[in-house]
């Protein structure tokens, strides 16, 4: 239990360790602030460095009501959560929750209420017919689920219409509609569709059916006769009917495009036996969710032919279908016209070590987009139906275009294969260094080439990344191949600031001040794997090493295969890097004039270091990679947002 003169105990040692006469002088009113603001019960627990960073706010906050403030919030925020009493630690979790996930929330909270308000409209409805005499409550229960699948199976293409989204990710709706929750969107609308068909279902097979066949003759024919042209119906006649056959087909259909659809089967993580492990993957789930266009079809028609509603203008499931229905046709045709718009003619392709192929292609006419953002690419003589998505590895400002592709199943391989042989055929360079088991091939078209496969794009496309602009500073952490949405921002950075010092140097002191909107400086973190991979973006790299004198971006490699921290060759490694490094500038192992760390970053001590130097700053942390790291950065981002000044805003890639 600290006491309060432990507490000033505390401040004198720190003050003076930091030289910080004016901290020391006021010691003793510190103390009593702090305990005033902390519980009794959480008093014992607040620890030395928790103390230090309390009075590190206090004193940046000079003023003394500001002081009393920041003292109370960081005093809040500064005892671990799971210190508090259990109600507190409750309250604060959902407070951060909330505080984290307020667009999700009123967004499905909206859905839910409607999908409510739809449900128990037609309940009522339903209460009130004739059909409630004979089949009661299940009959209600039956048709509001019914309410809410027409509802769904409308709402579920719109988190899928692309180039929609992507157009609204740049209006002022992207700060109350969560946009990069759009898959998931898309899947909780999936689980309340099979929900709702799996109660629409057993509601009428278990309890309508046989009430309405068990009804006696005469309450049937005055009820429900003129609905049925006055023939009791069997089970039999139910299941044979048009909405019978048509529902068992949706059963099936939606069954089977959904199990394709889950994560095990989409990512191949279920390995069937042969013939069937075509039935696995991304090619499966893809043909197997355009068999929902069936499953639209057959939706219509069930409901056209429903006994218990006669007047075609009652039948409005055309009416909820069609304006979303007809915004995902218009999504298709401009992508199938943009297709024929879109064949690109490249310009340069090169195969590099850890096989990643990057292609470079004219830009095309019309062709805009933002760093960050992806596109789709088709090789007609890998597929003539399969789209991949890359991210885009140019910057806006670039005369062409281009995207870095590691080989990785059927598709990539395939495409690798042949752009390999087109690079073969005419290798305009080569090289090798002493250090590298692979060699890059790199092959240009001077003119209109026929030597590369034909490719055709479709895009561009949003993705988080591309919001960077919003940020003060930026965080871009990226595993391998994910470096690739980072290489765009980086070189459109660097393009900025060319820009700048090109109108600078022009009009001098007079315009001296000028800069472009978006973050002041860029900490990059590319963790890999193999050392070839560095050979992928070594132009960027050097480039940014010998544009960026003012210091703008800062890059940071790190080789995690070759050798553990602390290793003595890793030690051995590093000082013949410093001596090369010294001599010509050129770090050996990067080939580039960026520094290789050996081992994985300090995640801790990176976000520890940003927030010292970015007080009161906005910064925007933007990760590509496996999700292993997720988690680990997500949570970093939050306690350093709440223990310190700096705000971490973090983002993930969806790759
Ligand atoms: C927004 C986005 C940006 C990407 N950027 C890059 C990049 O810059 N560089 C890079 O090398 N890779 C990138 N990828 C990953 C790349 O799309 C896949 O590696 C590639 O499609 C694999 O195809 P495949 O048939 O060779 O492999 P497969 O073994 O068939 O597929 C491997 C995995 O890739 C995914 N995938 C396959 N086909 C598709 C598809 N048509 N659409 C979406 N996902 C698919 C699936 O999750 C699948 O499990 C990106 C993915 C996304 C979603
Ligand atoms: C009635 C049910 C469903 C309908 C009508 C539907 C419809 C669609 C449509 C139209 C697309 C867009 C394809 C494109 O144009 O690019 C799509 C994509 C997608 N769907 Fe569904 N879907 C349904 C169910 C599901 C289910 C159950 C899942 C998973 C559990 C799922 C997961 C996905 C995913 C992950 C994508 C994105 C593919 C990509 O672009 O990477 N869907 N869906």
């Amino acid at each position: 239990m600290l006491t309060e003169d432990e507490v000033k105990e505390v401040i004198i040692l720190s003050a003076s360790a930091n030289k910080l006469a004016k901290l020391k002088g006021h010691a003793a009113t510190y103390a009593s602030l702090i305990m005033e603001e902390l519980d009794p019960d959480d008093r014992g627990y607040i620890e030395i460095w928790q103390l230090e960073t309390l009075l590190r706010g206090m004193v940046s906050a000079q003023a003394p009501e500001k002081l009393k403030r920041t003292t109370s919030s960081l005093a809040r925020t500064m005892i671990p959560s799971r210190y508090r009493s259990p109600l507190k630690r409750h309250l604060s979790k959902t407070v951060d929750f909330i505080h984290e996930n307020w667009k999700r929330i009123w967004l499905v909270t909206l859905w839910l209420v409607v999908n409510l308000a739809l449900f128990v409209y037609k309940f009522e409805q339903y209460k009130r017919r004739s059909a409630f005499q004979v089949m009661g409550y299940c009959v209600c229960v039956a048709k509001g689920a019914a309410e809410t699948l027409k509802l769904n199976m409308a709402l579920i293409l719109l988190p899928v219409c692309r180039n929609t989204l992507t157009t609204l990710r740049s209006t002022a709706l992207s700060h109350v509609i969560p946009f990069d929750d759009n898959i998931n969107f898309h899947k909780i609308m999936a689980l309340s569709i099979a929900i709702a068909t799996a109660i629409h279902t057993l509601a009428h097979v278990t309890c309508d059916f046989p009430r309405l066949i068990s009804c006696p003759t005469d309450k049937f024919m005055a009820t429900l006769g003129s609905n049925f042209h006055y023939k009791q119906p069997t089970y039999a006649d139910l299941l044979q009917s048009v909405p019978g056959v048509t529902g068992i087909l949706m059963i099936i259909i939606m069954s089977f495009s959904f199990t394709l659809a889950t994560h095990s089967f989409r990512r191949s993580v279920v390995k069937l036996p042969s013939p069937l492990h075509h039935l696995a993957g991304f090619n499966a789930f893809w043909y197997a969710h355009h068999l929902l266009v069936l499953a639209y079809i057959l939706l219509v028609v069930h409901s056209y032919f429903i006994f218990l509603t006669r007047e075609w203008y009652k039948k409005t499931t055309w009416m909820y279908l069609i304006v979303p229905v007809l915004f995902y046709a218009c999504e298709r045709t401009i992508r199938k016209v943009r297709e024929n718009n879109y064949r690109v003619s490249i310009v340069k392709a090169a195969i590099y070590p850890g096989n990643v192929l990057s292609i470079h292609m004219k830009k095309p006419p019309g062709f805009k987009y933002k760093s960050g953002m992806y596109l789709f690419v088709k090789c007609p003589d890998v597929s003539p139906f399969e789209w991949h998505p890359f991210s885009i590895t140019s910057a806006p400002g670039d005369e062409n275009l281009s995207v870095h592709i590691r080989t990785l199943g059927d598709w990539t391989s395939e495409l690798r294969n042949l752009f390999g042989k087109a690079c073969e055929a005419e290798v305009t360079s080569k090289k090798a260094t002493l250090t590298r088991l692979e060699t890059t091939v790199v092959a240009d078209a001077q003119i209109e080439d026929t030597r590369f496969p034909r490719v055709y794009i479709d895009g561009p496309y949003g993705a988080p990344a591309q919001n960077y602009k919003k940020y003060d500073i930026l965080l871009l952490i990226g595993l391998g191949i994910g470096a690739t949405p980072f290489i765009s921002i980086l070189k459109d950075m660097l393009n900025n600031l060319k820009s700048n010092e090109e109108v600078e140097s022009i009009h001098g002191s007079e315009i001296g001040s000028f800069k472009n909107n978006g973050p002041g400086r860029a900490y990059f973190y590319w963790v890999t794997r193999e050392q070839g991979s560095f050979e992928w973006f070594k132009g960027v790299m050097n480039d940014v090493a010998e544009s960026d004198r003012s210091n703008v971006i800062e890059m940071h490699n790190y080789l995690t295969s070759v050798y553990e921290e602390g290793d003595a060759r890793s030690a051995l490694i590093a000082m013949v890097q410093s001596l090369q490094h010294a001599k010509n500038g050129v770090d050996i192992v990067s080939g580039s004039r960026i520094r290789t760390h050996f081992a994985r970053p300090n995640w801790r001590k990176v976000f520890s270091d940003l927030a010292n130097a970015h007080k009161n700053s906005r910064i925007g942390v933007f990760y590509c990679g496996s999700p292993t790291l997720t988690k680990q950065l997500k949570e970093l981002s939050k306690e350093f947002s709440q223990t310190t000044t700096t705000r971490f805003h973090f983002h993930k890639e969806n790759f």
